[in-house]
């Protein structure tokens, strides 16, 4: 079998398209703030590319750099002013932040209701609870992929590699919620091999440079490559040995091209959601 390949730039083209007309429709702009402590390297590319998809969709969207050695409560100080200017409705604070400052307290400070990365715990606990919230971006944009894989989930083997906050347990929840049943593998699964292998949709969310081999794959399973990585050459690989992967599976997407265009689409959607849903009009 040689693989679909799921194209995530293009999925997430036509979604910021279609975010695009319906703010078009609205007789005002949904704001994005994203706050940016520091200048983590990484952190540099993710929010120069959102600033351009929010600008060109439409948002009114701005970026706040504040010093690496600014003092937590300051942040949590701009955090709460975002909370109550009625022109903000989605926060974003830029992971990771320098050691002085407490991810969690910052996190916990923002209003769930424009919390768009969905990290809030009342965010994590609706997601769980089964109630309407602010659903994790990464996690959101690998069902958008599925979804256009054409994958069936109901009742599918799904094997979600990884257990973060951020990109694992939210991702579970939401392959559970969508009928899959689901396994969660991580650093201490005594058989992680056997484990994939059994898959039919594979989320690997290690962030370990092709730590997926080839005869991971099952035969025509689904595989979604949630990591960003630099390899040895210093190049940017996924979590899965790409071409080795793609020699068994039925569709697998490529990196870059993949989730991380899909991970900023769906920061859009949430914060266009949550200017809805802040105006009653959800
Ligand atoms: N509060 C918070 N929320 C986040 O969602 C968040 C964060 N902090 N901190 C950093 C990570 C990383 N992240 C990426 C999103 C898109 C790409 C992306 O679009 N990547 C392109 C390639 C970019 C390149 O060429 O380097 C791709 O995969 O095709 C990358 C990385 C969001 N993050």
């Amino acid at each position: 079998m040689t693989a679909r390949i799921i194209d995530g730039k293009a999925v997430a083209e036509r979604l910021r398209g279609q975010l695009a007309a319906r703010i078009a429709a609205l007789p005002f702009r949904p704001g994005l703030r994203v706050v940016r402590v520091g200048d983590d390297p990484a952190s540099g590319v993710y929010v120069r590319n959102k600033d351009r998809a929010a600008a060109a969709a439409g948002f009114d969207s701005a970026t706040i750099h504040l010093p690496a050695d600014t003092r937590e409560s300051d942040l949590l100080m701009l955090v709460e002013d975002l909370n109550i200017d009625p022109a903000v409705d989605g926060i974003l604070v830029q992971l990771p932040l320098p050691p002085q400052i407490r991810p969690e307290m910052v996190i916990a400070a923002i209003d769930p209701a424009k919390d768009v990365d969905g990290f809030h715990p009342v965010n994590a606990g609706r997601l769980a609870a089964q109630q309407p919230g602010l659903v994790p971006c990464t996690p959101k944009g690998v069902m958008h992929l599925l979804r256009e894989a054409g994958a069936r989930l109901a009742g599918a083997r799904a094997v979600v590699l990884g257990r973060s906050q951020i990109v694992g347990r939210p991702m579970a929840q939401l392959l559970l919620a969508a009928d899959c049943t689901v396994t969660i593998a991580h650093s201490r699964t005594r058989d992680l091999p056997a484990e994939c292998r059994r898959a039919e949709i594979l989320v690997a969310a290690v962030g370990r440079a092709e730590m997926v081999r080839g005869e991971w794959i099952g035969e025509g399973a689904v595989v979604i490559d949630v990591g960003i990585n630099h390899n040895g050459a210093g190049k940017l690989v996924g979590d899965v040995a790409f071409d080795a992967a793609a020699e068994r599976a039925a569709a697998i997407n490529p990196v870059p091209g993949g989730v991380g265009p899909m991970t900023i689409a769906c920061l859009l959607e949430n914060t266009l959601e949550a200017a809805l849903a802040r105006r009653g009009a959800h």
